[in-house]
């Protein structure tokens, strides 16, 4: 199969859907994940406005200090004590309060975004191949990563926000109200202003915020590339090019992020001048009433205390705005891999057959099948092919023939378009997947190591599976010995993807998790084409010793590795051109033995 290029950027999928419909289903469908945790928000609601009134107690008890005891000369020193205790009551009130609510509201927030991280993973993995073909994976990392942080600020920002400032908002207007009603009312004529400028800031801050996404998304895609690609890259000295495309990535990054904080720091500044040129005309009207008798100081006082408190929220909840934008954004990226089915699909119940482990033959036939991985191309035109029980075969072919695509047919990672693949009689479209990957085994050119010991890789983390049958599987194998050499013998810690092992014993490794889980079909693709021709022999002894009682599949470019197979399969263009034993491919002087003589010229022999 072609690895995915090592130079190609993200999918667009980055990209927002704007659709309505599409966005509220997801709002729904998150929303939903707040259900469990109903109680802590409530909690967080009384925190919320427990902690607010205090704050709020705060400069009305100042007025009262200054109207009823300083200004007219009142020295009661007892009760401006009273009133200091309770200031300092209500700040420890406050305290206590905001405290209480922060981390519930964190707990809630992380909970949810922890579980749809969890079921996002899990739905993930459980979708198949031809969705993996068309997303890319970088941005499947910053979903996975990224646009869950995004959610959870929406718990833990947006709605604090809307619970804390919404009700600080409308606290301080009955107050202002309360102490003196024309006074308020000029203060309320900011709110049009304030209005107007946070819908032209908002557009232009949501842009800025999508278009930063985007780019960061492509950063993450094009270094996972890398990471995967790297042996080529050095192989190919491609460092330089690649670090001259990162650093176009990271530029066009940075400046998205420029942008962005521009446009932020612009509109926290013009919402700070609103806020003085409010305060000013407070003090300007408020201090003429205040000459005329009108109110008195310490409302004024009050009044100014309340108005720079009466910025903030709005401030506030205008940037929650944004912030809600872009939760939007990636709920709706999020949902749509949720609402993603995978296109391979488990058998209904009434059609699902249990064919029990013990009862397989591995007989496999591929009934007339044709598939393409896109309607325009057909890989696999018309294929009929019937394997018996037991059997072992080699596949040959050039590149681009469909060897690999057969195999992946066959382990259903995706459906063939027409025509059927049956395991002992039965259509592997009415097998559960979990059944079909048990009874077929596959080992590729680059086994998948875990990271986690040998032991773990060998048994796959099913603990239940004993140290000893593995010890006895690596034994069969030939690979105790090489893993009894390793410094923490099968406790072995292996890095990712295996990288502390040779080819070789990586090979091993996945032969050895074959003899312990006893596949009744085992395939093999390209298995030993990495391996220097001493290493490829000992892996050939544990393929002899794997494959007896198994129908055995073995794809293969050298001739030599399938040249003792019971029949050999000659592909080319997705169908099976020639097939018989070795001698009787030669014998017959076509497309086999042409690529013999071929191998064999190339080989020098
Ligand atoms: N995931 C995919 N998406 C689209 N086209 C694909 C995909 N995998 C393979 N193909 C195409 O299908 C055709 C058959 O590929 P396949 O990997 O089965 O060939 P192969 O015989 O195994 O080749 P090789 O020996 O090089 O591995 C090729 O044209 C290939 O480009």
């Amino acid at each position: 199969m072609p690895s995915s290029a090592v130079n190609a950027l993200p999918g667009d999928n980055s990209k927002p859907k704007p659709e309505k419909k599409g966005s509220l289903e997801a709002f729904k469908a998150v929303f939903a994940y707040a259900k469990p945790h109903k109680l802590a928000f409530s909690g967080v609601f009384v925190c919320a406005l427990l902690g607010i009134s205090a704050d709020l107690l705060q400069p009305y008890l100042v007025k009262i200090a200054i109207d009823d005891h300083l200004a007219i000369g009142k020295k009661d020193f007892d009760l401006i004590g009273i009133i200091a205790a309770v200031y300092l009551g209500i700040s420890i009130i406050s305290f206590i309060f905001t405290y209480l609510q922060n981390n519930l509201l964190q707990y809630a927030g992380q909970s949810i975004v922890a579980k749809i991280r969890n079921d996002l993973f899990g739905h993930i993995s459980k979708l198949s191949m031809s969705y993996f073909d068309k997303v890319h994976r970088g941005s499947l990392v910053t979903n996975v990563s990224s646009d869950t942080e995004t959610i959870s600020q929406f718990f833990t920002q947006v709605l604090l926000s809307l619970i804390r400032d919404g009700m600080t908002l409308v606290l301080i207007i009955v107050f202002m109200f309360q102490l003196d009603a024309t006074l308020a009312w000029y203060c309320l004529i900011a709110l049009p202003v304030i209005g107007i400028v946070a819908f032209l800031f908002r557009r232009y801050l949501r842009e800025a915020y999508q278009t930063t996404r985007s780019r960061l998304s492509r950063l993450i895609g094009f270094i996972a590339e890398n990471l995967s690609g790297m042996g080529l890259i050095q192989a190919f000295r491609q460092e330089e090019e690649q670090t001259r495309r990162f650093t176009e990535h990271n530029q066009s990054y940075w400046e998205g992020n420029m942008r962005e904080v521009r446009a932020n720091v612009l509109f926290n500044r013009t919402f700070d001048f609103l806020g003085n040129a409010a305060l000013v005309l407070v003090v300007w009207l408020g201090g003429m009433a205040v000459f005329h008798k009108q109110i008195e100081v310490g409302v004024l006082y009050a009044f100014t205390s309340y108005i720079r408190q009466f910025f903030a929220p709005i401030n506030q909840i205008t940037m929650q705005w944004n912030t809600f934008q872009s939760t939007m954004v990636s709920m709706d990226r999020i949902w749509s891999i949720f609402s993603t089915r995978p296109a391979v699909k488990e058998p209904a119940a009434e059609e699902a057959v249990h064919l029990p482990l013990e009862q397989v033959q591995g007989r496999v036939d591929f009934n007339h099948i044709s598939f393409g991985y896109t309607s325009s191309q057909t890989v696999i035109p018309d294929l009929d092919l019937h394997i018996a029980a037991g059997e072992m075969i080699g596949v040959v072919g050039t590149t681009g023939a469909g060897k690999s695509t057969l195999i992946s047919l066959l382990n259903r990672f995706y459906d063939v378009t027409r025509g059927s693949i049956e395991i002992d009689g039965i259509d592997i479209r009415r097998l559960p997947q979990s059944r079909i990957h048990r009874i077929v085994g596959l080992i590729q050119q680059e086994p998948y190591l875990f990271s986690g010991s040998i032991l773990d890789n060998v048994r796959l983390f099913q603990k239940d599976i004993s140290r000893e049958k593995v010890v006895e599987a690596c034994q069969f194998v030939g690979a105790h010995d090489m893993i009894m050499r390793m410094p923490g013998g099968y406790e072995t810690p292996l890095t990712e993807r295996g990288s502390g092992l040779s080819a070789g014993e990586r090979q091993l490794i996945s032969f050895a998790r074959i003899v312990v889980f006893k596949p009744k079909i085992l395939i093999l693709d390209e298995a030993t084409a990495n391996l220097d021709s001493q290493t490829e022999q000992l892996v050939q002894d544990a393929l002899q010793s794997v494959s007896k009682g198994r129908t055995t599949i073995v794809i293969a470019h050298r001739l030599s590795t399938v040249m003792h197979a019971d029949r050999i399969i000659v592909m080319k263009h997705g169908r099976a051109v020639e097939q018989g034993t070795h001698d009787q491919l030669l014998a017959r002087h076509g497309y086999y033995a042409e690529l013999y003589r071929h191998a064999k010229q190339a080989s020098g022999q």
